[in-house]
């Protein structure tokens, strides 16, 4: 979902300095789901976007969300007027619960590939924004989460003993491959 007056087209820019994405982006060719995991809201009076994370119940990133996240992400990057980016959660108590595990246990090693080139895109795209991006941590952030969070500028979380955010993968056997 991109809510803002006006659709935005996929037009290559070179305003701002800014690289833009070519028209066919990797995340749109695989993005094959109706279902919307990514609410954002554009701002145009501050330039500030808002991108709200609601994929029930913990904002597991799977495929989907990844490609979801990720096209959005390029439309406001193309957007000359989006200046900000916040990242943050729908979902009570709970920003991302990391990598949804589903997509990686008892996959084929190519299925596999794809969903770690997604991660991989994921954190390459928020990382490489010339947007200000922030994530706005209002739950535990596990993992995938807390990579989704490091590759923003900056991070703010809700002040709350119950909500835990770390590199906790390891405890599941998994490491990210090399990148
Ligand atoms: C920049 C250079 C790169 C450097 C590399 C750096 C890092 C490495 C990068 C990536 C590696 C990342 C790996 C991962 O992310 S693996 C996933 C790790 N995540 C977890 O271990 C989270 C486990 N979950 C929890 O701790 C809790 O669920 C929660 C998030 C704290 C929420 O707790 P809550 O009590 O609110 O909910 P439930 O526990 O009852 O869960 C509800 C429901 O969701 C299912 N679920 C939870 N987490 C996941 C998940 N990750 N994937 C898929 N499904 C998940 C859970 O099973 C429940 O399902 P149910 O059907 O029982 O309702």
């Amino acid at each position: 979902m991109y809510a803002r007056s006006g659709l935005l087209s996929q037009r290559s820019c070179s305003s701002h300095g800014r690289e833009c994405a070519t028209p066919v982006l990797a995340a749109q060719r695989r993005n094959n789901s109706t279902a919307t995991k990514i609410a954002v809201e554009f701002d145009q009076s501050t330039g500030v976007a808002v991108m709200r994370l609601q994929g029930p119940p913990v904002n597991s990133l799977s495929l989907d969300f990844l490609t979801e996240l990720c096209i959005n992400v390029e439309k406001l990057e193309m957007d000359k007027n989006c200046r900000g980016l916040i990242l943050t959660s729908s979902q009570p108590k709970v920003f991302s619960a990391g990598l949804d595990i589903m997509e990686i246990y008892g996959k084929s090693p190519e299925r596999c590939g794809e969903f770690w080139r997604a991660v991989q895109e994921m954190w390459l795209k928020l990382y490489g924004s010339s947007m200000v991006t922030i994530a706005a941590i209002n739950g535990s952030s596990p993992a995938g989460g807390c990579l989704m969070s490091m590759t923003c500028d900056y991070r703010i979380m809700a002040d709350n003993p119950r909500y835990s955010i770390g590199l906790n993968e390891t405890q599941l056997g998994i490491v990210a491959p090399f990148w």
